[in-house]
């Protein structure tokens, strides 16, 4: 059986920046990331968005879902399912928290690529377009790891493929 987990990611934007937190434990401990994690059973994907933005620094936020990255393992058949959120709409203080600390603002042109998950660099900018996008990795050899890339422009096709 292929086993599916589903994880949510934000990006808080203002102006040519991008708010990242540095993450302290779990998994990605000691890379730079946005905010998120496990979607829990019971709660939509904007639920697990919202309470883990909440949780992990503190904001509210108008969030727009706009990517999804599937990374596949065959060899383990199973799948981490990322869903992407942005938002330039944010309420409250920033407060770093136990699972991220410190946090910054980092200028577009300059994200910490190389003290990131492997691969962002290939799908982070798409956050700054108006397209949605579905990439897949297949992480089963790490050293050929190949991406798949779709863009769409309709959200409800968009979100019907992801979801799927
Ligand atoms: N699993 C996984 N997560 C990834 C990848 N790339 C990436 O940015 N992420 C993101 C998705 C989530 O926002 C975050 C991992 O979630 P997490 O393990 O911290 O989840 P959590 O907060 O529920 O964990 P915890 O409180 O139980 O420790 O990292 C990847 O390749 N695999």
């Amino acid at each position: 059986m292929f086993v599916k987990k589903l994880y949510s990611l934000i990006f808080i934007k203002k102006g040519n920046t991008v708010l990242l937190g540095y993450k302290t434990r779990g998994l990605g401990v000691g890379l730079w990331n946005g905010f998120g994690g496990k979607v829990e059973p019971g709660e939509t994907l904007l639920e697990g968005a919202s309470r883990e933005l909440k949780e992990e620094c503190n904001l509210d936020a108008k969030l727009n879902h706009i990517g999804c990255v599937t990374y596949i393992n065959n060899n383990k058949n199973h799948a981490d399912v990322v869903h992407i959120f942005k938002s330039s709409s944010f309420f409250g203080e920033i407060v770093e928290s136990e699972e991220m600390a410190p946090i910054r603002w980092f200028r577009v042109d300059n994200m910490p690529y190389e003290k990131m998950w492997p691969d962002t660099s290939k799908w982070l900018p798409l956050i700054h377009n108006e397209d949605y996008f579905d990439v897949t990795f297949n992480v089963t050899n790490e050293d050929n790891r190949c991406m798949r890339l779709t863009l769409y422009n309709n959200y409800d096709e968009f979100v019907k493929t992801v979801t799927l």
